[in-house]
């Protein structure tokens, strides 16, 4: 019977997923290569493997999922002024510190989809910035989408649409892909009929398949070459990441089929709290529950005590699943819910604030 993981009771973030003992155990058996060099082979086996998945004809260990995006956009770009386009959302703008703007040198256009879940091509035709020759302007080269992103998964049939008008128009597509294995779950569709719509996209290891750390970026081997030395002046440089790139080889080999349980506890939970009454902001489509941060009128602070009360970890307005949940756990989750709700009614919270993190 294996060990109930250490983080069996958390919620915050399928970022806490953690390496199981069977994972780490891989490790001693890891290459030790340079990687700097190119000459880990468990590294380059790694990258071998997420190409084949996707298509792709390079790709590029990174330490984050930050990193894997940050240097794929930079390769993309060539000088200012240029701009880079996407959901209002996405974390390539919201959460990874302003590195389009340092790195990139790039201003963004953020659009807010006006079917309130994912961007369409008139989104990004009614926003996008035309290289015209206005000298006002800082003309669209990349259009990044994000897939899932808040846990939707992006419609195939609309980044069809979107990744033929970008090459239509010479302008490069790339995608934030930290949960693109619980997209394809999700909707059937493969990562190599994702791979072919997008000039780059960023694999992470590190969430919902349960490695420590860890992403790939694949791409052309131009690309690559170019993203390699970001990734270099970026301090991203790896010497013996073959344990690491081992443990990201174990979770895409043994956890990928694992998904489908987040899949369920959060769309159990999120019928359970649509019963109750509460509003969720967003359907759920993979591992994640998005409560209405202001049409529950539940006030933030109530979330991490409640949480507390019954062991288990939450602190936002999202809730996030992972194979590591238990069914206790998620049952906890649920007295969550029915409290906060019945606090909602005894005292209505109506601030308008920020709430951190999601
Ligand atoms: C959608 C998305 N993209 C990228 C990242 C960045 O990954 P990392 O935390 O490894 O930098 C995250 C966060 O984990 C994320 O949720
Ligand atoms: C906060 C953010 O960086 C992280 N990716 C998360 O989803 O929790």
């Amino acid at each position: 019977m294996p060990a109930t993981p250490s983080n069996w009771n958390e919620f915050r973030s399928d970022t806490f997923t953690t390496p199981s003992p069977e994972m780490l155990a891989t490790v001693v058996h890891a290459s030790t290569g340079d990687s700097v060099y190119d000459e880990d082979e468990d590294t380059l086996a790694l990258q071998k493997q997420v190409c084949e998945l996707t298509g792709h004809e390079a790709g590029l260990y990174c330490v984050s999922g930050t990193l894997s995006n940050q240097i794929a956009i930079r390769s993309h770009l060539n000088r200012p002024p240029h701009s880079v386009l996407c959901d209002y959302r996405s974390h390539i703008f919201v959460h990874e510190a302003a590195g389009l703007a340092t790195l990139s040198q790039a201003m963004v256009t953020t659009v807010i989809p006006a079917n309130g879940l994912h961007l369409t091509l008139e989104d990004i035709q009614r926003h996008y910035i035309p290289d015209n020759g206005d000298i006002h302007s800082a003309p669209t080269r990349i259009v990044s989408l994000e897939n899932t992103l808040h846990g939707l998964v992006f419609p195939i049939d609309e980044i069809r649409r979107i990744s033929k008008w970008c090459r239509d128009n010479n302008i490069a597509i790339h995608c934030d892909g930290a949960r693109i294995w619980d997209a394809a779950v999700a909707s059937g569709v493969s990562l190599a009929e994702y791979g072919e719509l997008f000039d780059s996209i960023s694999l992470c290891l590190s969430k919902t398949l349960g490695a420590p750390i860890g992403s790939v970026l694949v791409g052309s081997k131009s690309l690559i070459r170019v993203a390699n030395h970001f990734k270099k002046q970026n301090g991203g440089g790896i010497r013996q990441a073959g344990p690491l790139a081992r443990m990201g080889s174990y979770a895409l080999t043994h956890n990928f089929s694992k998904l489908r349980t987040a899949h369920e506890y959060a769309a159990e939970v999120g019928r359970y709290a649509e019963e109750l009454g509460l509003v969720l902001q967003i359907p759920v489509h993979t591992n994640f529950v998005f409560l209405d941060p202001e049409k529950n009128k539940i006030d933030p602070q109530w979330i991490r005590e409640v949480g507390q009360k019954h062991n288990v970890k939450v602190a936002s307005f999202r809730i996030a699943f992972s194979f590591q949940n238990t069914r206790e756990a998620v049952d906890g989750v649920k007295a969550v819910l029915k409290d906060l709700h019945t606090l909602a009614q005894q005292k209505p919270y109506t601030n308008r604030t920020g709430h951190g993190i999601y």
